[in-house]
């Protein structure tokens, strides 16, 4: 499978500075970007050989595409072209416009008769204009979904910025999505790139605790400790409804049950279900799976090869689910998994 990255961030919030810098990095050699037009990367002097009218090959071993219509045909395009041997690459980077809602594009990878088998969800990158991003995501709800998509948020124009309102920002964007690892342009590109993908709130080296936003500024008491489910704590941003919380579950839990549970749940609220996340412990395994999914589609799960950092300690294994919603009463979900998993009782926590 070939993962595919999705550049994705508000008009004007560096996608196309950061991709070029990407783009330089060794580590990239072998990409395939997909951009809306040649121009806008401004790759002219990169240019090695046109290899048809949409597709040009840089010096960088990186191959450069223009999406001329949707998405979707344009991998199709670049697969075959890869089949037939005419072009080689081993990852794909699709910048989207800055208007652009990230949701259908990674629907497409994971629904696509054809693509679903030989491109996966490699991570949702998104820039965030420190300067203009209040506002943006006061006003623009695709500014809000980029942001809810994504598994790392790249803060740029921090350069320009006062350190309180970067903080402050940090601190909005992660009640909009706690599972985001939020970094800034000023990181090397090794930085931008570790532990890159759909999973890295998991299992980059910064775990899902030090990335828990709890804190000055976070305006939510301390999480409610219960006894079964442990922690289930929620960030609602006021703008356009979008809510996230995780749940924490102490113990192995049943793989059926919870597959049961999570397909009746996305069959019907798939629509306002951005994201859902976790590791799970699962009885009579040893090591954990991992399952994300988009809306509707749950994207295969992965067996994993160890605990992440800080997920085992002292052996007693527990589940981290984590869900970003639309208009959706967190606590519905919690009630729902609560009742089919047959959990113990679980105190609503506080706000
Ligand atoms: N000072 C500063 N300027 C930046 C930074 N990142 C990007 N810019 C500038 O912001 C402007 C927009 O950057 P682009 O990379 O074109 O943004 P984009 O998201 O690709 O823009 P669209 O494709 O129009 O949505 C350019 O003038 C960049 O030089 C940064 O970290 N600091």
């Amino acid at each position: 499978m070939t993962p595919v990255i999705l550049l994705t961030g508000f008009l004007g919030s560096g996608k196309t500075t950061l991709l070029q810098r990407l783009l330089r990095h060794p580590s990239m050699e072998g990409t395939a970007v997909l951009v809306n037009e040649f121009g806008e990367v401004g790759l002219d002097h990169h240019l090695l050989d046109q290899i048809d009218e949409n597709v040009v090959l840089l010096k960088s071993g990186c191959i450069c595409c223009t999406v001329r219509g949707e998405v979707a045909d344009a991998l199709a395009n670049l697969h075959s072209m890869r089949t037939r041997g005419e072009i080689s690459f081993e990852r794909v980077v699709i910048e989207t416009t800055g208007l652009a809602d990230p949701y259908p594009v990674l629907q497409t990878l994971t629904a696509h008769p054809v693509l679903r088998s030989h491109f996966s969800n490699g991570g949702v990158l998104t820039t965030v204009d420190t300067v203009n991003a209040d506002i943006q995501v006061t006003h623009r709800a695709e500014a809000v979904r980029q942001i809810a998509a994504a598994d790392r948020i790249v803060l740029t124009k921090t350069d320009l910025a006062a350190p309180q309102e970067e903080e402050a920002l940090r601190q909005r964007l992660l009640r909009v999505n706690p599972a985001a690892n939020i970094i800034t342009s000023m990181s090397s590109v090794e930085t931008i790139l570790a532990d890159f993908g759909p999973l890295s709130f998991f299992t980059s080296s910064k775990s899902a605790t030090q990335n828990h936003i709890c804190g000055p500024g976070c305006g939510h008491d301390a999480p409610t400790k219960c006894d079964s489910l442990t922690d289930q704590h929620r960030h609602h941003d006021e703008t356009f409804g979008v809510t996230s919380f995780s749940l924490e579950i102490e113990g192995g839990i049943d793989w059926t049950m919870f597959g049961t549970w999570l397909t009746l749940l996305l069959h019907k609220y798939g629509d306002r279900i951005f994201r859902v996340k976790g590791i799970l412990a699962i009885e009579g395994e040893a090591l954990p799976i991992a399952i994300h999914g988009v809306q509707h589609l749950i994207h295969a799960p992965t067996h994993m090869d160890h605990w992440p950092k800080g997920m085992d300690q002292s052996g007693s294994k527990s589940s981290h689910l984590i869900f970003i919603l639309e208009d959706i009463e967190p606590e519905k979900i919690r009630r729902s998994f609560h009742a089919f998993m047959n959990v113990d009782t679980v105190k609503a926590a506080a706000r």
